[in-house]
């Protein structure tokens, strides 16, 4: 089954939350875990616990894990091995981005089902050149995952870069998702190629109809909410949309089911407005 269908049948199952699993120091300690592999491990299983097949997306971010080195790495392992094939989609957050031979290595290491880290999709920067991205979608193509391209991001410093014009007169963002469109023309119901469109973004003259999902940051903690949804995404049919938050949910910690509800009740939020 096509990445886009499966996108499309997990976010009408369930809702357009995604979860991200950002195990952060702060949310460790307001966890009463501490900041080390064994809190690692407990707050990883925990969010297994909550969210494998009961949202339609979890993002763990792999910085968070990356910091305790090898072990930490393990977990994050084990993490999405717990939860692939839950029903829950994974889409490991990592930004990768290189020369060409290089992003074919990532692309293995993440995309390709035979590795020990083979996830539904991937976040990537297109920033050493759109081109350089080519080893991804091939990768994902042949294994019906999926890319994640940065366009619009949600943090304050962005628009520097991505609101730069081209030699071609568009934006660097408007670059990103009209290359997108492009590749996901006619694929139905949409094709394997988002982009990360955070919801802070204030207004935006750029098309957004890509043809494939968007990775919608910055909902909850970074300020963004339900009427910068509407106004930005409103005209986009909503299985495209995966709202992605990390820590207003996370904050409902560490109770399992106080986790779950919180999720729950986003989606139901967001499935009503
Ligand atoms: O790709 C992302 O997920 C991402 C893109 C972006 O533009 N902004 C952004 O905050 N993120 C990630 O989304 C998560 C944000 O978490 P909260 O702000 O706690 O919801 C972090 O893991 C960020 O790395």
């Amino acid at each position: 089954m096509s990445f886009g269908s499966r996108v499309q049948a997990a976010s009408l199952a369930y809702g357009p939350v995604c979860v991200g699993i950002d195990p952060h120091p702060g949310l460790l300690e307001q966890w009463g875990l501490e900041d080390s592999i064994e809190g690692l491990e407990r707050f990883a299983a925990t969010c297994v616990e909550a969210f494998a097949g009961q949202v339609a997306f979890v993002k763990p971010q792999s910085a968070f894990f990356e910091r305790f080195g090898s072990r930490g790495v393990a977990v994050l392992e084990r993490t999405i091995a717990d939860l692939r094939h839950t029903g829950s989609l994974v889409v490991l957050d990592i930004k990768r981005g290189d020369i060409g031979s290089t992003a074919a290595a990532y692309a293995t290491a993440y995309l390709d089902e035979d590795s020990p880290m083979a996830v539904d999709a991937v976040t990537v920067s297109p920033y050493l050149g759109f081109g350089t991205l080519t080893p991804f979608f091939a990768t994902a193509e042949l294994n019906d995952a999926g890319v994640f391209v940065l366009a619009l991001t949600s943090n304050p410093e962005a628009p520097q870069v991505q609101h730069a014009v081209t030699e071609s007169g568009r934006t660097v963002a408007g670059s990103v998702l009209a290359q997108l469109k492009a590749a996901n023309e006619g694929l139905e119901p949409m094709g394997p190629l988002g982009a990360v469109v955070g919801a802070t973004i204030g207004e935006t003259d750029e098309d957004l109809d890509i043809g494939g999902p968007l990775l919608i940051p910055g909902f909850g903690a970074q300020g963004g909410g339900t009427g910068d949804l509407d106004r930005l995404f409103g005209h986009l049919p909503p299985e495209r949309l995966l709202v992605s938050t990390s820590r207003s949910v996370l904050s409902a910690g560490p109770d399992a089911g106080a986790l779950r509800a919180a999720a729950l009740d986003l989606n139901e939020q967001l499935r009503r407005s």
